[in-house]
């Protein structure tokens, strides 16, 4: 590949990054101090398990669409069998989310946005899956250390969506000829930042998403079995059709 190539690659998916992201760097910042108050905190402690599940479920599926979108608008996803598509976001488009949200956590009062302001881990208690909330807050501090730039974002979050080792794929081969030109991108971007120790990190990051969203499904079963009624007609059919 000539570098021009690797060049646009990594323009192209920048530029889908930005198009695809529900909301601007600069306007979360703004919101950054942006806190509920004890009475909102109340409101959603006081939220039955199948209430604040499906509250969250709805949301999380607005960020969900936007990695759809961005998927669409990688190099090489388009042109993969439908089967292929789904496969890749059945796994990646929950890791993405979970990136790209923890790009907006505020680590100074450990907050995460939810619901148009910013929430610490009390706000989520009806869940009543406090470890999973916890290790997606660890997960969150873990990427602020990393401090990724926005482009360094568009390419690891495109690497994370393009993985051939995922299962139930039809071309394994056709995945792995897209994922080795977004590697050779990552590794380009980061090489131009001066910071090539990142890519073993990035790593190590990936193999956390995977934990991490094998547990929200552990904790999407164990819902599912005790609400079917709410899964099967209140949540969204997106979230159903992914993480289902
Ligand atoms: C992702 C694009 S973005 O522009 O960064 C963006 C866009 C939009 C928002 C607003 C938003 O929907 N925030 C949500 N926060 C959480 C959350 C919740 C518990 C801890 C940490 C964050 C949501 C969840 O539903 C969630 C997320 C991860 C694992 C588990 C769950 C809950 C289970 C029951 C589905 S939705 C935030 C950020």
């Amino acid at each position: 590949h000539s570098l021009r190539n690797i060049d646009e690659l990594c323009a192209s998916i920048v530029r889908s990054h930005r198009e695809t992201s529900q909301y601007r760097v600069e306007e979360l910042q703004a919101l950054r101090w942006k806190v509920f108050s004890r009475e909102e905190i109340q409101a959603y402690q006081s939220k039955s398990v199948d209430e604040m599940w499906q509250y969250c479920a709805i949301r999380l599926t607005d960020a969900v669409q936007f990695v759809v979108e961005f998927a669409k608008h990688i190099p090489g996803f388009r042109v993969l069998s439908q089967n292929d598509q789904i496969a890749l976001l059945k796994t990646g488009s929950m890791e993405v989310v979970l990136v790209r949200m923890s790009h907006f956590f505020n680590t100074e009062n450990n907050t995460v946005f939810f619901d148009g302001k910013f929430a610490g881990t009390e706000v989520f208690k009806s869940l009543a899956c406090s470890d999973l909330i916890a290790s997606v807050f660890d997960f969150a501090h873990g990427m602020c250390a990393l401090k990724l730039t926005e482009h360094q974002i568009a390419l690891f979050t495109a690497l994370v969506l393009i993985n051939a080792d995922r299962p139930c794929l039809e071309d394994r081969a056709r995945v792995q000829r897209v994922q080795r030109d977004l590697e050779l991108g990552l590794t380009h971007i980061l090489h131009r930042d001066n910071q090539d120790s990142l890519l073993h990190k990035l790593y190590q990051r990936m193999a956390v998403l995977r934990s991490l969203c094998s547990l929200h499904m552990e904790k999407l079963r164990w819902f599912s079995q005790r609400y079917p009624l709410t899964v099967h007609s209140l949540f969204p059919p997106l979230y159903k059709e992914l993480f289902g």
